[in-house]
């Protein structure tokens, strides 16, 4: 399948993206020149249409008719896309049923039931092509996706990232411990050559790994062999493709660590010690660490995804993300899908606000996170967590375009049914932003592109 290109384009209007974690830059009346290949070639305030066709295209060797123009009227921006650092497609059908539960009854009732019916590919294309569109109609230009332990459903979510055009990585569910027997790789040497199976794969539909990139997946400590956890550290070795997979989210989780892994240190040292801690590592959760193993993640370079949603849903627990970002540990937010039920990386951010205040009504004032740091999570954090930051999460030239453009209800235009947010025209840049944070949804995601490729477009 080859990937979709897409033509020259000229973004114009405000801009806005992070400076770093307390800060947002707001560019206006900016241009944006975006060529063929979907890289950021110009960028260019105080510049309309005419003096960008005037002074920026000559330099580029571009003329009028080969140009896409695309203008954010009054009140609307571009925004980097949104990354999800973790969220398993196989689960999209039960975003939001997970009742009382809590992550290891969780499993049991909802999940594993669900992973596994997915090994019916016209099942699983149903529910991958839901999962990649909804994704995509809320912002999320990248994906770190957990599918599951069937190689032909896996390469299927390849397969389809690659047509819809969302960068994704995919993991094929590494787990021949502690499942059910329906649902269970049979033994560690089949779960690694399974995993090479899906990793050929997607070297032959996307050999640059343009938009596509395998990530080894031992699904948690819990569900995985020493056997297939250290073959799995041996593949990251060879082949220097990133890990994800979850750490300390639950109470009943870590004791099971515990117990199943006693002459290992703590559960960070558990994937220590089989090779699976390292810069390309992506943690899911680490709610509940120790100093130690803080530490460690730190040492190692491995980066964390908070998940907010699901970690109030499913009552892990509230992750202490200002202590882990003091430490200097890079951080993105997940959806976790279906352990949180919102497919929503706006919604993360929202609730990585909310749990950051329960965290302060603890004790820690200092916890609190700002409308900022969250949308720094939820763009460049995120692209540091995949390893992308050089390439998604802001806007400057030599970096893809990855973006969405977000419009808000102007009360006093025709635009005014435009989503749940009410603009009245007297807030300021931030004041917008915060409300955009906290009242927005998908219909304030009018456009969506990635890699310079119109990916999704609100039908209005
Ligand atoms: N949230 C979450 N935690 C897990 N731990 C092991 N598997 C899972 C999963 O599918 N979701
Ligand atoms: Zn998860």
């Amino acid at each position: 399948m080859a990937a979709h290109t897409a033509g020259r384009s000229l973004f114009l209007g405000t801009f806005i993206h992070s400076n770093s974690l307390d800060e947002l830059s707001y560019l206006h009346k900016t241009a944006v020149c975006v060529d063929e290949k979907g890289v950021i070639v110009a960028l260019e305030t105080d510049c309309d249409q005419t003096k960008a066709e005037e002074t920026l295209y000559p330099q580029l060797g571009w003329s009028r008719g080969d140009v896409t123009v695309r203008t954010a009227k009054h009140g609307q921006f571009f925004f980097p896309g949104f990354i999800d650092t973790h969220i398993h497609a196989s689960q999209y059908p039960n975003a939001g049923i997970f009742g009382k539960s809590t992550l290891l009854d969780w499993l049991n009732t909802y999940t594993f039931p669900m992973e596994s019916s997915l090994a019916s590919l016209p099942k699983a294309r149903k529910v991958y092509t839901r999962c990649i569109q909804r994704t995509l109609s809320h912002g999320t230009t990248t994906a770190s996706y957990y599918a599951t332990i069937s190689v032909p459903s896996t390469n299927l979510l390849a397969d389809l990232c690659l047509s819809f055009g969302q960068r994704a990585f995919i993991g094929r569910c590494c787990m021949d411990n502690m499942s059910p027997d329906f649902y269970r790789d049979v033994s560690a040497t089949t779960a690694l050559a399974d995993t090479r199976a899906t990793i050929a794969h997607i070297a032959a539909i996307d050999p640059t790994n343009a938009l596509v990139t395998p990530i080894l997946t031992p699904r948690f400590a819990p569900s995985c062999t020493s056997e297939l956890m250290h073959g799995l550290g041996a593949l990251q070795k060879e082949t220097g493709l990133p890990v994800q997979t979850h750490i300390s989210e639950n109470k009943n989780e870590i004791a099971l660590v515990k117990s199943m892994f006693p002459e290992h240190a703590s559960y960070a040292h558990v994937y220590d010690d089989h090779g699976l801690l390292g810069p390309k590592t992506i943690l899911a959760h680490a709610v509940h660490l120790s100093e130690e193993e803080v530490e460690l993640i730190k040492k190692r370079e491995s980066k964390i995804s908070h998940c907010p949603a699901s970690n109030s849903a499913i009552t892990s627990g509230t992750a202490k993300v200002r202590k882990l970002l003091e430490k200097g540990i890079e951080i993105g937010l997940g959806t976790d899908v279906s352990g949180g039920y919102s497919p929503s990386i706006l919604e993360a951010a929202r609730q990585a606000l909310l749990v950051s205040r329960h965290v302060a009504m603890e004790g820690d004032d200092n916890s609190k996170l700002s409308i900022e740091e969250v949308l720094y999570l939820s763009t460049r954090g995120g692209a540091q967590v995949v390893g992308l930051e050089k390439k998604i999460g802001g806007f400057e030239v030599g970096m893809e375009w990855d973006a969405q453009l977000i419009g808000l209800g102007q009360v006093e235009s025709d635009e005014a049914d435009l989503g749940p947010v009410d603009i009245f025209g007297w807030e300021s840049w931030p004041e917008t932003i915060a409300k955009w944070v906290f009242n927005g949804d998908d219909r304030n995601t009018l456009a969506v592109w990635v890699k310079g490729r119109l990916v999704h477009e609100r039908k209005l």
